[in-house]
C-alpha cells in the first residue's frame, strides 16, 4: 500500500531534517539498500527500479537511449524510469546521473566546451562558472538532474590518460576553477549556509554536481591511471585536497571516490580519508558515491571477493554504489552483511540520510519528472558562443616569430594574390578536437555525423575566404607537394596532435606528437612560414621542431566551436591564455611541476605570449 500519502516527508514546508527523519523512520532495510544502489541505464527498466527500490541510475560513457537521440527521447526515458520509482510504497524519486565533463558530451548536438586543461589556461573563474550554468541547462534539456562533474584532479604527470580532465597541476588554480560547481548547482544565496549540499531547485535549471575523484587521482606513480599515489599526508593535503575544501564550501552535492590508492590503501576502502577526513573534518554533508565498479576493484583480481569489497567500501563511508550491473548480487550481499552485524544499521542510515538530503534539497520530491520545456537549450547558439569565447581564452601562444623575425601572429586575412596552406590531420577533424567523453566514452576521430560543430579548418575558411583569400587544405602533404607549391603559399597553418582517448587508454610514457604530425611539421615548416597548432589533451614533445616553427599555439581539446581558433589566429581577438601546466623539455624530466626544487621547463607554468586584436 502507498503509505506515502499525507506523510510529513512529502510536505515541502517542513524542515529538511524533519522530512529526512520521517522518511528514514518508515523505510525497510530493502528500501534503504535500494537507495544506495545506482544501476546502469541498460538495466534500469521501470519494473527493476520498482522491484528493488533503486535510488539512482546512470549513463556510463556512451550509454544512450538511441544513436543521435534527441532531448525528447532522453526525457521520455528518464520519466519512464521515474514512474517505476514513484510507484513504490514510499514513492522516493530516483536520481539519474551522467558524465557531463566538457558539456553534455554523450548527447548528439550538445555544445562541447574545451576540456578542463584548456579552461585552466583561461584563468577565468567567472567564465567557467557561466559554462557550468550553460551545461546545467543542456543537461536539464534531456531531463537529467545530476552530473559526475567537475573532475578536480590536480594532475601532476601528463603521462596520465586523464590529465586533460584536470584544470591544472597547481592546486590553487584548480581551487579557483571550482567556480564551475556554482554554475552547475547555482550560487548559495547570500547568508545561505556554506558547506551543506545546495542545488537551486526553484527553476529546475541547475543540476547536482560531483567533485571527483577523491582523492589524489592526479598524483599516481608515473601517471598510471588508477594506480598508487605515494605521498606524505602533508603532500596529499597541500597538493590534492585543496579543491575539496572549495567544493564543500560551494555546497557540492556529491563526491566520487577515486580508483587510485593512497600509499597502498585503496581509496574505495579508505575509512580515514572518506569518513574521518571528508565527512568529519571537512563536515561534508552530501553523499559519497563510488566510481564505476569501484568496489569490485578493491580486490585484485577485481570482484575476487565481493562480500569483502562491499564490507570495506561501505564501512569506509561510501553511501551510494555505482554498481552498475550486478545489482541483485550487490543488494543480496549488503543485506547479508547488515543482517549478520558486519555492517551496523547506523552506517546504512548515515548513507541513506545523506542521499535523501541531496534529493530533498534539490527539489526532486517536488519535481521528480522532467519536461521538454528546456529542449531548446541543447546546443543553443548562445552556449556555442560561450564555448567559442572559452576556446579563444584557452589558447596559449608559445612562440611568435623566429629570433630576429617580426611576429607572425596575428596572421593577415589577405594573402595578396597568394593562397594559404592549411595542413595536418587535426585541422579538419571534429572528433579529435573534442577528445574523449564525446558521444562515446573514448571519443572518435572524423566528422561524419559525430555531432554538430565547426572544425578548425571551417573556422579558418569563414575568417578569410570573404577577404578573397584562397585556402588550400592538405591533411598530410609530402615534401614533393610542398616543394612544387611553396611559392604560392603566403603562409601555412599546421594543425596536428593526439587522437581522442579516455582513462587508461590515454596513459602514455613517450608523449610524442603522433605520426604523421612531425613529418607534416618538417615538410611544411621547412619551406613555408608556419604556425603550428597542437590539438592535444596535454603537453607533448615539441623541442625538436621548435627552431623550424615560426609560431606555436597550444589549443588543447577545444570542443565543437573550432572557429574560436581562427578568431585569435587572425586577430579578431588577442592571445591571453597562460599555461595551466608546465611544458617539459623531455619526458625524462617527469614528473616536473611548478614549485619543484629542480625546474627546467621548455615553457614554465603561467607562460603565454600575448597579442593585441588587429583592426584589419
Ligand atoms: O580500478 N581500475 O583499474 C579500473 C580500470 C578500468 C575500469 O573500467 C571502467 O570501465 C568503464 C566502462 O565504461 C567505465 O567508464 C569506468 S570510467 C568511470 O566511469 C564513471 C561513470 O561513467 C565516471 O564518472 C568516472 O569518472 C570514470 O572513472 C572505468 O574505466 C574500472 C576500474
Amino acid at each position: 500500500s502507498k503509505e506515502g500519502g499525507g506523510a510529513r516527508y512529502k510536505d515541502p514546508t517542513r524542515p529538511l531534517n524533519a522530512r529526512i527523519d520521517d522518511l528514514l523512520g518508515r523505510m525497510t532495510l530493502a528500501e534503504k539498500i535500494g537507495q544506495m544502489s545506482q544501476i546502469e541505464r541498460e538495466k534500469a527498466t521501470p519494473d527493476v527500479i520498482n522491484k528493488y527500490f533503486i535510488g539512482s541510475v546512470l549513463s556510463g560513457g556512451g550509454s544512450v537511449p538511441a544513436a543521435n537521440a534527441p532531448p525528447e527521447a532522453w526525457v521520455k526515458m528518464v520519466n519512464d524510469m521515474q514512474g517505476g520509482a514513484l510507484s513504490t510504497r514510499l514513492g522516493i524519486p530516483m536520481l539519474y546521473g551522467i558524465d557531463a565533463v566538457h558539456g553534455h558530451g554523450s548527447v548528439y548536438k550538445a555544445t562541447i566546451f574545451p576540456h578542463n586543461i584548456g579552461l585552466g589556461c583561461t584563468r577565468d573563474p567567472e567564465l567557467v562558472k557561466r559554462i557550468g550554468a550553460a551545461v546545467a541547462l543542456e543537461v536539464r534539456a534531456t531531463g537529467i538532474p545530476y552530473i559526475f562533474a567537475p573532475c578536480v584532479a590536480v594532475c601532476r604527470d601528463p603521462r596520465w590518460g586523464r590529465c586533460y580532465e584536470s584544470f591544472s597541476e597547481h592546486p590553487e588554480l584548480v581551487q579557483n576553477m571550482t567556480s564551475i560547481i556554482s554554475g552547475f548547482q547555482g550560487e548559495i544565496p547570500a547568508g545561505g549556509r556554506k558547506g551543506v549540499p545546495f542545488v537551486a531547485s526553484g527553476g529546475r535549471r541547475n543540476v547536482a554536481a560531483c567533485a571527483k575523484h577523491y582523492v589524489g587521482d592526479g598524483g599516481t606513480a608515473g601517471g598510471i591511471n588508477a594506480n598508487d599515489t605515494v605521498a606524505t599526508f602533508h603532500e596529499l593535503l597541500s597538493l590534492h585536497m585543496p579543491p575539496y575544501y572549495n567544493a564543500v564550501i560551494r555546497g557540492v552535492a556529491t563526491v566520487m571516490v577515486s580508483y587510485s590508492s593512497f600509499n597502498g590503501v585503496k581509496m574505495h576502502a579508505n575509512h580515514f580519508l572518506v569518513t574521518d577526513f571528508l565527512k568529519k573534518r571537512l563536515r561534508f554533508r552530501g553523499f559519497v558515491i563510488s566510481d564505476y565498479q569501484g568496489l569490485d576493484f578493491i580486490t585484485t583480481p577485481e570482484h575476487a571477493d565481493y562480500l569483502l569489497s562491499i564490507k570495506l567500501g561501505i564501512l569506509a563511508g561510501i553511501d551510494m554504489v555505482m554498481i552498475p550491473f550486478n545489482y541483485t548480487e550487490f543488494i543480496d550481499d549488503l543485506t547479508l552483511l547488515v543482517q549478520n552485524g558486519t555492517i551496523p544499521m547506523s552506517r546504512i542510515d548515515d548513507a541513506v540520510r545523506r542521499i535523501l538530503r541531496v534529493k530533498f534539497t534539490m527539489g526532486l520530491f517536488e519535481n521528480p519528472y522532467a519536461d521538454t520545456s528546456l529542449a531548446g537549450e541543447l546546443g543553443k547558439q548562445e552556449h556555442r558562443d560561450l564555448a567559442r569565447e572559452a576556446v579563444r581564452k584557452s589558447l596559449v601562444l608559445l612562440k611568435n616569430g623566429k629570433p630576429g623575425d617580426k611576429p607572425l601572429l596575428p596572421l593577415p586575412k589577405k594573402a595578396y594574390g597568394g593562397s594559404i596552406l592549411v595542413a595536418g590531420s587535426h585541422a579538419d577533424d571534429l572528433g579529435s578536437q573534442c577528445g574523449g567523453w564525446t558521444i562515446t566514452w573514448q571519443g572518435s576521430t572524423g566528422n561524419n555525423n559525430l555531432t554538430a560543430g565547426t572544425t578548425i579548418l571551417d573556422g579558418i575558411k569563414r575568417a578569410i575566404e570573404p577577404a578573397g583569400t584562397d585556402v588550400v587544405y592538405a591533411g598530410n602533404p609530402d615534401a614533393d607537394f610542398v616543394q612544387r607549391n611553396k611559392a604560392r603559399f603566403y603562409y601555412a597553418i599546421v594543425v596536428v596532435g593526439e587522437p581522442p582517448y579516455a582513462e587508461t587508454f590515454g596513459d602514455n610514457s613517450n608523449l610524442t606528437i603522433p605520426a604523421p604530425g612531425p613529418d607534416v611539421i618538417r615538410n611544411v615548416c621547412g619551406s613555408i612560414r608556419c604556425v603550428v597548432v597542437i590539438v592535444s589533451g596535454r603537453q607533448l614533445v615539441v623541442e625538436p621542431y621548435l627552431d623550424a616553427i615560426d609560431a606555436l599555439v597550444a589549443a588543447w581539446l577545444p570542443g565543437t566551436e573550432g572557429q574560436g581558433i581562427a578568431d585569435v589566429l587572425f586577430g579578431d581577438y588577442g592571445f591571453t591564455g597562460k599555461l595551466s601546466r608546465t611544458w617539459f623539455r623531455s619526458v625524462e624530466q617527469l614528473p616536473m611541476n611548478v614549485g619543484d626544487a629542480h625546474y627546467d621547463p621548455l615553457f614554465p607554468f603561467g607562460f603565454g605570449l600575448e597579442t593585441q586584436p588587429s583592426k584589419f
